[in-house]
């Protein structure tokens, strides 16, 4: 695993200091985005924003319409406070103006967020599904999709940030403009206060940002430790290999290099940080000791005063506020890139032929010399297969474990594409169909079938969810693979919670889970059927009960399976062998046996275990 040096990092961080201004151009995209999800609230949200930012300087104002008012009505002889109580109660329903409003603000950000939220989070789930399975498994290509992931929230305070800054800027505009009116000179006095926070913000923002970046695969890795250090999964084998130490070990030594790394800049930062508050709050003294020096000559009056230093001290806070929101502006911007930057992964297939697929098959399907070495791996897995699958043949893959049976699989139902060679069905390159039509013409489980800790009815109907209603379907489909029998035995039947992850759940043991996948199979009267090792985990009569009726009900349909049990593979009507990715035989069960090779030594080896 590559991980970044501290030096490196060093490196790092002077380019992509450009690298987090270039990503501002993603904002007005993002904007965009939110603008689409509910225009009304965003609208709401910017309008409160811009009360909001208005409101600062004018309860300032009042203010200093009181204390001139007070010290006018201090020297009359005859007093009248009527103009006084009218100034105290505007800054009163001021006050609560304010308050409504700011929480109005957190209201429409946290619902306009938690939709943005759901509506992202949809549009990764389906750009996922888009993306081609080789990509899915390559681990760069997985960090960046973590990295789109699990930056839902950060994407979320990001609006609320941008919003902030505008607000911000705004109040600013307006305590400038006041500043600017009575003492030009106080601003200078502000900018030289700022800019050292400011550089500091940046310059350490975006170095934690270059860290986190750079430690994805480590945080993948610590997540993935923390997972099967803590889950009833593991547990098991966790307690009895007694295996707590060395994921704990392997943990803290990952994490304990990043938190050192992180820890380091983290005190630099406060450290720093804390130096040029200081500086801060030199300036706003000095600018105060300037005011009462004005107020002290006469040139400005004692509300003046406080409007002045009141709208100092804000201007410095806001600003140092929309400094540092900046800077957590642009690290965030990197992180919608990481987002932008998976959605706008182009699907692009080799082959732009869309042919339609033949609606029923003729001759069947070819392998020609195809070979095949996975991305990003230099080892050719399949090294030159040719066979054929005829139309409406039970063909079975056997070998040892390793040798490139589900590649194959995966090959034909084109997860991947061959590095050299051809598929064929019907005498066309599978490539020139259209890939969701070609693939809905499988009916496919898996040896690593996916257990979905939802209802029975749903697992099963998963072969096929457009008839996630039709029950009488699902039934069939359940007695077919022996699963009725699973859910005979479940206190809800088919709408009994499976695994444990959810309240009321209950979890199957292996063989049962097979048998509700494999009920998958028989939701859709798919043109192919492929099973890899479906019956693997299934009991002797189990097994020759399932694959009887398995091989009644594709009577005439092609099919492939895949098994290591001789007693299930002999049904095949033809099998084919493979080794080190070669086809070493390919015929029927009793010319294979009389062939002496490979086969017949594994079957007579079998035979003799079962004896
Ligand atoms: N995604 C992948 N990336 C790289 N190599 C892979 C990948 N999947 C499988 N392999 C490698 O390809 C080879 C063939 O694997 P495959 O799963 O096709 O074997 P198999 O014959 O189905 O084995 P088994 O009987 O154990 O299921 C193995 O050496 C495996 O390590």
């Amino acid at each position: 695993m590559r991980r970044r040096t501290p030096t490196s990092l060093k490196d790092d961080n002077k380019t992509s200091i450009k690298s987090s201004f270039n990503a501002l151009v993603y904002i007005p995209r993002f904007f965009k985005e939110i603008w689409k999800v509910n225009k009304g609230l965003f609208l709401l949200s910017a309008f409160c924003r811009l009360i909001g930012a208005l409101l600062p300087v004018v309860i300032l104002w009042v203010g200093k319409l009181i204390i001139d008012e007070i010290i006018l009505q201090i020297s009359l002889d005859v007093p009248d406070y009527n103009s006084l109580w009218t100034y105290v109660a505007m800054e009163f329903g001021l006050i609560i103006l304010s308050d409504l409003i700011s929480r109005a603000i957190s209201l429409t950000d946290g619902l306009l967020g938690d939709e943005y939220n759901i509506a992202t989070s949809v549009t990764i789930i389906k750009k996922t599904n888009q993306i081609n399975i080789s990509l899915l498994e390559d681990s760069e290509f997985y960090d960046k999709l973590e990295r789109a992931r699990t930056q839902t929230t950060g994407r979320v305070a990001l609006m609320s940030n941008v919003l902030g800054q505008a607000q911000s800027a705004i109040s600013i505009a307006t305590l400038v403009a006041g500043l600017i009116y009575f003492e030009p000179y106080l601003i200078i006095l502000l900018v030289l206060s700022i800019i050292p926070s400011f550089i500091n913000e940046v310059r350490f923002s975006q170095r934690q940002y270059s860290l986190a970046r750079s430690w994805t695969s480590e945080r993948r890795e610590l997540d993935y430790l923390r997972f099967i250090g803590a889950n009833d999964k593991t547990a098991k084998e966790i307690k009895l290999f007694g295996l707590t130490d060395f994921v704990v070990d392997r943990f803290k030594n990952l994490s304990e290099e990043y938190y050192q790394l992180n820890k380091t800049l983290s005190i630099k930062r406060s450290a720093l940080g804390f130096l040029f508050n200081v500086l801060g709050s030199l300036s706003y003294y000095g600018a105060y000791v300037f005011i009462i020096y004005r107020v002290l000559s006469g040139a400005i009056t004692l509300g003046e005063l406080t409007f002045l230093s009141g709208s100092f001290n804000r201007l410095m806070r806001n600003l140092q506020d929309f400094f540092s929101k900046f800077t957590r502006i642009s690290e965030s911007a990197l992180y919608l890139k990481d987002y932008f930057d998976f959605i706008d992964i182009s699907i692009v297939s080799k082959v732009k032929e869309d042919m339609p697929l033949p609606k029923q098959i003729k001759t069947g399907f070819e392998f020609k010399d195809v070979r095949f070495a996975y991305p990003n791996s230099e080892v050719e897995i399949l090294k030159g297969i040719t066979f054929n699958l005829k139309a409406g043949e039970k063909l079975a893959f056997v070998g040892q474990n390793g040798a490139g049976k589900t590649t194959l699989i995966k090959l034909l139902l084109r997860f991947y594409e061959p590095t050299s060679g051809e598929i064929l069905l019907d005498g066309t390159n599978i490539n020139r169909f259209n890939i969701a039509e070609y693939q809905e013409y499988f009916g496919v489980i898996f040896q690593d079938f996916f257990r979905y800790e939802f209802t029975v009815k749903e697992n099963i109907a998963i072969g096929n969810i457009d008839e996630l209603n039709n029950q009488d379907k699902i039934i069939n489909a359940a007695e077919l693979s022996l699963a009725n029998e699973v859910v005979s035995e479940l206190k809800h039947g088919y709408n009994q919670q499976l695994g444990k992850r959810f309240s009321n759940g209950q979890e199957l043991s292996g063989g049962q889970w097979q048998k509700v996948a494999l009920a998958r199979a028989y939701m859709k009267s798919a043109e192919v059927m492929i099973l890899d090792e479906p019956t693997s985990a299934l009991d002797a009569r189990a097994e020759s009960e399932v694959f009887g009726r398995f091989i009644g009900l594709t009577e005439g349909k092609t099919s492939i399976i895949i098994s290591h049990r001789f007693s299930t593979v002999r049904q095949a009507n033809r099998i084919l062998v493979l080794e080190h990715g070669k086809v070493l035989e390919i015929g029927t069960h009793e010319e294979l046996v009389a062939k002496q090779g490979l086969y017949s030594e594994l079957f007579t080896l079998q035979a003799e275990g079962y004896q």
